[in-house]
């Protein structure tokens, strides 16, 4: 198979040796020396504030995500961005209210991201899969063993599963719930389901802040984490862009869940994916949720 060594690589490289690490090498990072990864990234990452989509943070998305499955990591992405990128498709400026209209934005915004992921996959010569999830599938117990199935021999046969939510099809009814609502959660459920050691969330700032960075100047960033309680969901405000889902409110939440499974969850800015590579070396950056036992 041919392989493009091409533009992402070369700039990639630039931004890594750019990249000012915030600390020092951290053991714990070291010490869960992961073998399954769940990356999540927010709508925030894969998309302009314009509504177009940030090819260069996707492009180095799938170089990064490509160079771990060659380290012999097995991945899995879950990817937000469908009702982000159909908005800007369709040249709507926000969400329409409707849920139908939700969702037909959402089934063309699937569509564009995952022919955007195939093409850019395809240049580091990665293979991938697509999983769009609701509610009742983990719920019930037949369909999440299917579910876990396909994730499975996905992840044998070196694919990336790309999740997300099936936002053309997921409504709330008074007895039929099938919504997640957020990929921050459904991350956390991913992971917890497949038995990954860590979850990296990527979003559009670089960790958990002791207060909103985007309100209050003087707000400084927490390091580690290694307990949740009504304290730390304080400090959580909500969205940072109008595409964005939960903000801090449902990333804390995710937290909680790998916490509970003692398992990790990283926080870190999705500018530039291929951090993902220091986080994995043991780079002190973004937030570290891990308790200490
Ligand atoms: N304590 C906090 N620390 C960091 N970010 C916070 C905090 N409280 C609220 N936020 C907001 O959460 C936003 C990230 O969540 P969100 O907009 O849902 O992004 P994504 O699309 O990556 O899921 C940040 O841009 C920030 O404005
Ligand atoms: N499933 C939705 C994303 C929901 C969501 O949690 O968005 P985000 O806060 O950007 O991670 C979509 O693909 O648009």
């Amino acid at each position: 198979m041919e392989i493009d060594i091409s533009l992402p690589v070369l700039y990639d490289y630039c931004n890594i040796s750019t990249l000012e690490a915030k600390g020092e090498v951290t053991e714990q990072m070291r010490q869960i020396n992961a073998k399954r990864i769940v990356i999540k990234v927010g709508t925030s990452t894969l998309t302009h504030s314009n509504g177009k989509l940030n090819l260069q943070a996707i492009d180095q998305l799938c170089y990064t995500l490509s160079g771990l499955v060659n380290e012999g990591k097995e991945v899995v992405l879950v990817s937000s961005g469908a009702i982000g990128v159909g908005l800007g498709i369709l040249g709507l400026q926000s969400r329409p209210v409707a849920i139908p209209e939700q969702q037909a934005v959402a089934s063309v915004g699937q569509t564009q991201l995952m022919t955007v992921y195939q093409q850019r996959f395809s240049v580091y010569g990665q293979k991938i899969g697509q999983i769009l999830l609701t509610h009742d599938v983990v719920d019930y117990p037949i369909s999440r063993q299917n579910a876990l199935n396909t994730f499975e021999n996905l992840l044998q046969l070196n694919v990336i599963p790309i999740v997300n939510e099936n936002d053309a099809i997921a409504v709330d009814e008074l007895d039929h719930h099938t919504k997640f609502g957020d990929n921050d959660q459904l991350s956390a459920i991913v992971a917890k389901a497949i038995g990954a050691d860590l979850l990296i969330m990527l979003s559009d700032i670089d960790g958990f802040y002791d207060k909103n960075p985007r309100k209050f100047d003087d707000a400084s960033l927490i390091d580690r984490v290694t307990e949740i309680d009504d304290a730390t969901f304080k400090l959580a405000g909500g969205r940072g862009t109008k595409f964005g889902t939960g903000g801090m409110i449902t990333k804390l939440k995710a937290a909680e869940i790998m916490l509970e499974t003692k398992k990790a969850m990283v926080l870190a800015n999705g500018e530039n994916p291929s951090i993902i590579f220091k986080l994995l070396d043991g780079t002190n950056l973004g937030t570290l949720f891990m308790g200490t036992d």
